[in-house]
């Protein structure tokens, strides 16, 4: 690497929420451990997605919501870089921007957190439930059909204080928001995959940047972690296959096995009448066939339907 110059300032652009400030600082600090000689420096900012966050996502149209700003800063030189957890990034960039790293994951599962019950079998009948996400909700309802779900927006923070509050009896996040803001504590049962199939890059954070920016698209490989970049990419192949955005009933979660890799997908209806899975097994070069291959056999089995009336 001594040909690049690793001496350099570079700018991470980033939300203000506390897991996004996170994100950025656990990139810098990896930056740094890489590159000493490095300045790292963020750029918090505001994004059009926190000022609307009291509006249905889905009803918006959710796409890309969460990052317009950070490019424009990147466009103009007041960023290099900017930090995304990959289950809100969308499937395709603005021209002239890629993804250009995937640091390796944190636990990908969803979590049930609640302060009076020890699990989602433990909730009594008719118990209220809070999540706005639609894969979570097809799927809680699926298990469990007598829970009421309740909406619950903000960040984790937010709806961790609204739990509190006692507006909700128990409610879903991810665990890796929770470990990464030090509150694992707050995980009182892990769902597994067969309850809650994981979102799509959930628990994997990435790096984006111009694509013309050629040196330091060669600094940021070091923070590539090939197993989760491997896994990510199967399901976000899924996804593009689907066309689906990042408010939609999908869930999509590969693993590996040596080089051995194992997509599972699905696509429900959000009130858990009809949930759709498949699965697919193959070398990990194929990643990108085996998304596709999934999402196929989910399409042959009525999915398109399913999202179609959603988006309508
Ligand atoms: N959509 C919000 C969001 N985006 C990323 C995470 C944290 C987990 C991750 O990095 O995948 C969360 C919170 C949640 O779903 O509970």
């Amino acid at each position: 690497m001594s040909h690049l110059n690793t001496t350099r300032t570079v700018r991470i652009a980033t939300r203000k929420s506390a897991l996004a400030l996170w994100q950025a600082e656990y990139v810098k600090a990896k930056l740094l451990e890489h590159y000493p000689s490095m300045t790292v420096e963020l750029v918090p900012m505001s994004t059009q997605g926190d000022k609307i966050l009291d509006t249905p996502l889905a009803k918006i149209g959710g796409k890309g919501l969460f990052i317009k700003e950070l490019e424009i800063a990147m466009l103009e030189g007041r960023a290099d870089i900017a930090v995304h957890s990959m289950k809100d990034v969308p499937v395709e960039f603005p021209e002239g921007f890629g993804l250009h790293a995937i640091c390796e994951r944190e636990n990908p599962f969803d979590a049930f957190v609640s302060n009076n019950h020890d699990s989602l079998d433990a909730l009594p009948q008719g118990a209220v439930v809070g999540t706005s996400s639609l894969r979570r909700q097809c799927q809680i309802r699926k298990y469990r059909p007598d829970l009421i779900i309740k909406d619950l927006r903000g960040n984790v923070n937010t709806r961790l204080a609204k739990l509190d509050a006692g507006e909700y009896d128990a409610i879903i996040l991810a665990s890796a928001g929770l470990i990464r803001l030090e509150m694992e504590s707050r995980i009182r049962m892990p769902l597994p995959a067969d309850i809650s199939l994981p979102a799509v890059g959930q628990g994997a954070v990435g790096i984006e940047c111009r694509n013309d920016d050629e040196e330091l698209i060669k600094l940021l490989q070091a923070l590539n972690h090939t197993d989760t970049n491997t896994r990510v990419t199967a399901e976000r192949a899924m996804n593009e296959r689907l066309e689906g955005g990042c408010q939609v009933p999908i869930g999509s979660f590969a693993t590996l096995d040596g080089d051995v890799l194992t997509l599972t997908g699905m696509v429900g209806k959000p009130d858990g009448s009809e949930l759709l899975f498949a699965s697919a097994t193959a070398s990990r070069e194929k990643a990108a066939d085996i998304g596709v291959e999934v999402a196929e056999s989910l399409l042959e089995q009525g999915a398109g339907e399913i999202l179609k009336a959603l988006y309508n």
